[in-house]
């Protein structure tokens, strides 16, 4: 098994690939992908490519519905990273509350300067700030990170607001009860001090913070984007930050719009970028490929269903990527029954329009029979896992 690093992936995660699998730098080579952020809408996906695993959370950077249709399974690493993430968005709220970077920069100009201890006595009122306990925190979107965010921002004493109408039922068990459960954003853009968003980049929540919910803020929110640049209607704030309406805008995703800009504090997409989530996403990721490649079994797919039989412990084991309709089931074991194949096991899994299939048999399916499998109208591709 060949695959490919489109970004740099963390070496103690390529070194659980056991010897059979062998790096490539050629992308048409390779069976499997790693990525992070590197765009992929625009690559050739090839024939033999059956898995992409993002080190990392979110996937706009990859065409989940192209690779679906290729029968490419896409999986990304949740709450590997979450920590990292959590972490500088505590640093950005304290960075957005006083004048730190203003501080340090004052400092940095006055080296060499002999009085430099006495100035600062006299400078530091033009650095000072306010502190975090008691402001009101809301937070948009309760995943991975957006429950961290909660909890720690909850031992700082901050009144923590937060919004998210899919909240899955194991991270409402982690949410602090402390957490206020707001229904309507609108309330948390009303009522909040510091607006943080942790949602994904998805068709619905798509410059999300826009004119109309900045016109609802309270003076001098803060605004904090550490999801995706284009989840807040940037223009937008920009203006509200001149105007003084918005005290400061932290995001994690330098653009032209932004960079620069008076009380925006722009990062360089720093989340993610320590040595322990880059660790635990590559792990993660190449856990997980190894899974699928060798037993056909799906974990953390965002655009096939979870999956899974375990080990195969029989003749045969057939892996079927297919479209979410009617019939294929039926379909997949009347092949099997006319070619007095019996099936041992099965599990057959949907998400949205796709579907996966996994057979496990006690003879062996013949390349015939596969191709009737193949030849069935919706199938996407057939793999002999055993
Ligand atoms: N700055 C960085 O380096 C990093 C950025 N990210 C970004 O942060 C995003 C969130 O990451 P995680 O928390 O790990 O993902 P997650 O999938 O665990 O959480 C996302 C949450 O957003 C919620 N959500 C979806 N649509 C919503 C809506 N319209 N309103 C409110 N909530 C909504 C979901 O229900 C889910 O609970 C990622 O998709 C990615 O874009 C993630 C990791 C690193
Ligand atoms: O996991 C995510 O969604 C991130 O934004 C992290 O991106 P990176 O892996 O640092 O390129």
């Amino acid at each position: 098994m060949k695959y490919t690093c489109l970004n740099p992936i963390a070496s103690v995660g390529l070194d659980q690939f056991t010897e059979g699998y062998e790096k490539t730098e050629k992308m048409e080579d390779a069976d499997a992908v790693l990525v992070r952020s590197a765009a992929m809408h625009d690559l050739e996906l090839p024939d033999g490519l059956y898995a992409v695993a993002r080190a990392g959370a979110g996937v706009n950077n990859i065409p989940l519905d192209k690779c679906a249709e290729k029968g490419i399974v896409v999986f990304n690493t949740p709450g590997a990273n979450a920590n990292g993430v959590k972490e500088l968005v505590i640093a950005g709220m304290l960075l957005a509350s006083r004048d730190i970077i203003g501080g340090v920069e004052w400092a940095k100009s006055e080296a060499g300067s002999e009085d430099i201890a006495k100035k600062a006595e006299k400078e530091k009122k033009k650095f000072a700030g306010c502190e975090l306990m008691g402001k009101k925190l809301g937070i948009i979107g309760l995943g991975a990170i957006g429950i961290q965010v909660a909890n720690v921002a909850e031992c700082l004493g901050m009144d923590v607001y937060g919004y998210d109408p899919y909240i899955s039922v194991d991270a409402a068990w982690k949410l602090s009860k402390g957490v206020k459960h707001i229904k309507d954003v609108d309330d948390i853009y009303r009522t909040c001090d510091y607006i943080t968003i942790h949602v994904p980049l998805l068709d619905s929540t798509r410059k999300m913070i826009n004119q109309d919910a900045i016109d609802l803020m309270k003076e001098n929110v803060v605004i904090l984007n550490f999801a995706r640049d284009m989840l807040v209607d940037e223009e937008a704030v920009v203006k509200a930050l001149k105007e003084g309406k918005v005290k400061k805008y932290v995001c994690d995703f330098p653009n032209t719009t932004t960079a620069g800009v008076e009380n925006a504090i722009i990062i360089p997409h720093l989340g993610a970028s320590t040595a322990e989530s880059e660790d635990n996403c590559a792990k993660m990721a190449v856990q997980e490929l190894m899974e699928y490649l060798e037993k056909g079994n799906i974990i953390n797919s965002v655009n096939y269903p979870n999956c899974s039989l375990g080990e195969c412990t029989h003749a045969n084991r057939i892996a079927i990527n297919h479209r979410n309709v009617k019939n294929m089931l039926g379909q997949f074991t009347d092949i099997f029954a006319t070619s007095d194949i019996n099936i041992a096991n099965m599990v057959n899994k949907s998400k949205g329009d796709y579907a996966y299939s996994l057979f496990d048999l006690d003879s062996v399916a013949s390349e015939e029979v596969l191709d009737k499998i193949r030849a069935v109208e919706g199938v996407l591709r057939v793999r002999v896992i055993k």
